[in-house]
């Protein structure tokens, strides 16, 4: 559903990704791994069209999307939960989840319920101030916001980083629960190793630019972490 072939994407004349390649298929969950700084978030950019890529092309359900805006990328279905839990403070955990349908354009009017059965405390808080959520609820929040406008093709950009562990377990649940559906795609930046071979599908390893390593998850040993992730 998702191929990305010699993508080359940076910022300006620095080109961050020279040559990458990867796949993503319905139903799975792809997690991309490499040293801090090889340019996981770059990609992730770049597939959501926050980046322009110099070169290559990133295609969805066999369609080009390489020149498309990110609104439309959003409309077709791509979904991105960058990294740092980015929510408005301000605005009540109502209002953010509410934002997240604005990239249906109207298809979908109101906050599926399916989201609160995955993430019950948003329930709970929904008037509450997003800002006055903890690290980890905001997470799960900011996750939710993506998923409202039901993507098929979810990004998530480091989603347990930082979190406490019981949120963490509630965000790999609802990671599941998502793969169990299998009308959906997840590829996610994510360095835990548990988490890769438990949850994903496929593992890709990025460095100096391109895809240095790639298999199923159920491959992924400690012998490769050790070769191409540890500084
Ligand atoms: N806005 C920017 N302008 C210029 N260079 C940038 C910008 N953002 C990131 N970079 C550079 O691009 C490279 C890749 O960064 P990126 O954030 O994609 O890496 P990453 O693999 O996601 O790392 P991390 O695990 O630390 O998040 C780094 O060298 C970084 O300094």
């Amino acid at each position: 559903m998702l191929e990305i072939e010699q993508l080359e994407v940076g910022y300006g004349e620095s080109m961050i990704m020279r040559g990458a390649a990867l796949q993503v298929k319905m139903g799975q969950v792809v997690c991309l791994m490499g040293r801090n700084g090889v340019g996981k978030t770059t990609l992730l950019r770049g597939v959501m069209g926050l980046l322009r890529p110099r070169r290559g092309s990133i295609r969805l359900d066999g369609r080009d999307i390489t020149r498309l805006q990110p609104e439309e990328r959003a409309r077709l279905g791509i979904g991105y939960v960058p990294q740092g839990r980015d929510i408005f403070p301000q605005l009540t955990v109502e209002e953010n989840l509410l934002l997240g349908l604005e990239a249906t354009r109207g298809r979908i009017r109101k906050l599926p319920e399916a989201v609160f059965g995955m993430f019950p405390v948003l329930h709970e808080m929904l008037q509450r101030k997003g800002g006055d959520l903890s690290g980890g609820q905001q997470q799960q929040l900011a996750i939710a916001r993506a998923l409202v406008a039901e993507p098929k093709l979810l990004l998530l950009d480091e989603p347990m980083e930082g979190i406490q562990p019981s949120i963490v377990m509630d965000i790999e649940k609802a990671i599941e629960s998502l793969k169990a559906r299998r009308d959906m795609a997840i590829l996610l930046v994510e360095q835990s190793l548990t988490f890769a071979t438990s949850i994903a599908d496929y593992y890709y390893v990025l460095d100096k630019g391109t895809v240095v390593a790639q298999g199923s998850s159920s491959d992924l040993s400690e012998d490769q972490v050790k070769k191409h992730l540890v500084v």
